[in-house]
């Protein structure tokens, strides 16, 4: 080698040190680490080979059963992941568990007129045009072809993705809607989220931060609960799935509004959140705006309510930082919600897709540590990223920009948990397993943990961790002999 190329080589060495320096500054990877990302970027090579050109394109859940049954699912699976820092809590529902437990007991109706499903103490209270689930089956010749159809009314279904006559938002909204007035009865919400939990918790999840609104629960005569019982009800499904499935579990609620109310509706929301959070500080811990994010007013115009949470807050003696959608849109003149975001002070971000066309802020993201929650199957299903191997998710992260992977609504797009996510995204912009491992950190490192318990979960998943990395380099070493 001839004194430039040396010299050409070393200069290399240094410029990638820096970069991968920049990247990874608050982690570290062990030896085996290393090792096991050697094996595992050839693996995923491999495993692109298993599909075709069209896997990454417009709906990748048509290989749903392909993706459960391939090579690298089962590491996928028992990744230990960290947090969901972005989940809406009432779009978690297992479709089929839902049919076996709760779709046909008698306090379930059904109407057929409007498609929405609802609550009923007994069938003399049932609302007109509403009928048991069950009686409705019990009329059917072909059981199982109606069961099949039934299944489609809760679930985005590939026709819809697929049909651009018709905006997917509404068809989503409408479907999410119908479930509200069964699944939020409180009875029937024990049963769902604890069913939720076993999914997450199962696929190494130790955290979930959810938005979710402030008193959604009913009783049985359809009569909101207040807040105590609320909140009564989420620690008990808790600390049962500490007690059975993982005692380092949490589980946290992010305080949702919504985008179509007016500024007054806001504020008053906000306060009630606040107040919330002075009440129960480690479970409301945050506030958010949801819905279509160009399909309503942009977040300057909320600016003024918004701006009044210092003002509340310090008559309550408590903060609730916003962590709020943005970004959600292809729209890039229309929409600079990222700059409002920032101005506002926001802890995280939902999506931020049109952060690099708003590139001039990747720099404040960065240093100001502002983690991203991607959302990538969510983003295709809702159309704005058609093909996953064009997600920005791999450009935040090489750019030093904190990103977690996160399902947004896995019940309503078919899934269950977050590993489809995981596997689709890291195939598509062939992330590899350091790439993942930051994934996994920042889903902690930027959750809203209190300081101590943070550091204690980081060092429990760093155990976790290592022995997954150890488990797959063994594994692998099996299967080289
Ligand atoms: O990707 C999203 N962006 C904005 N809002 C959303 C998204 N997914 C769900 N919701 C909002 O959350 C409610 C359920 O809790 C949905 O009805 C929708 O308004």
């Amino acid at each position: 080698m001839s004194a430039a190329d040396i010299a050409y080589k070393s200069k290399k060495e240094a410029l990638m040190n820096k970069i991968t320096k920049r990247k990874y500054e608050e982690l570290e990877f062990t030896c085996e680490d290393e090792e096991a990302n050697e094996v595992f970027r050839k693996l995923i090579i491999k495993e692109k080979e298993g599909y075709p050109e069209e896997f990454y394109q417009i709906y990748t859940l048509r290989h749903k059963e392909q993706i459960e049954k391939s090579n690298l699912w089962k590491y996928f699976y028992k990744m230990p992941k960290g947090s969901i820092l972005h989940l809406h809590f009432d779009t978690c529902n297992d479709i089929d568990w839902f049919f076996e437990t709760l779709a046909f007991l008698d306090t379930t109706f059904f109407n057929p007129e409007t498609n929405t499903f609802k609550y009923f103490k007994s069938k003399e209270a049932a609302e007109k045009g509403f009928e048991r689930l069950s009686e409705i089956r019990d009329k059917q010749e072909n059981k199982e072809e109606w069961l099949k159809n039934i299944k489609t009314r809760l679930i985005v279904i590939e026709d819809e993705v697929t049909d651009m006559t018709r905006h997917t938002w509404d068809i989503f909204e409408t479907k999410i809607q119908a479930m509200w007035q069964l699944i939020l009865h409180k009875d029937y919400f024990k049963q769902y989220l604890y069913r939720t939990f076993e999914h997450f918790i199962k696929e190494g999840i130790y955290r979930i931060e959810a938005r979710a609104f402030l008193q959604s629960l009913f009783d049985d005569d359809h009569k909101q609960i207040p807040l105590e019982e609320e909140y009564a009800i989420f620690q008990e499904v808790i600390n049962k799935a500490r007690k059975n499935l993982n005692p380092n579990f949490t589980y946290s609620i992010i305080i949702q509004g919504l985008k179509c109310w007016d500024n007054q509706q806001v504020e008053n929301y906000m306060a009630q959140a606040i107040k919330a959070k002075k009440q129960y500080p480690d479970f409301y811990i945050g506030f958010d705006l949801v819905q279509e994010e160009d399909g309503y007013r942009m977040m300057n115009s909320f600016a003024p309510a918004l701006l009044k949470k210092k003002e509340i807050e310090k008559e309550y003696g408590v903060e609730l930082p916003f962590l709020f959608h943005g970004g959600e849109s292809l729209n890039f003149q229309e929409n600079s919600n990222l700059v409002d975001l920032l101005l506002l002070e926001t802890k995280r971000i939902g999506h931020g897709i049109n952060l690099i066309h708003h590139a001039y802020l990747m720099d404040y993201i960065k240093n100001d540590k502002i983690c991203i929650e991607v959302n990538p199957l969510s983003n295709q299903i809702l159309r704005y990223i058609s093909d996953l191997r064009l997600h920005p998710a791999k450009t935040f992260l090489n750019y030093g920009i904190k990103i977690c992977i996160n399902p947004d609504d896995p019940g309503f797009f078919g899934i269950n948990g977050i590993t489809y996510d995981f596997y689709t995204l890291t195939l598509a912009q062939e992330f590899d397993l350091k790439d993942l491992k930051l994934c996994c950190f920042n889903s902690i490192q930027y959750s809203l943990l209190e300081e101590q318990q943070k550091q204690k979960l980081l060092k429990y998943w760093n155990e976790e961790w290592d022995s997954f990395v150890k488990q797959f380099l063994v594994e692998q070493a099996e299967q080289k002999l």
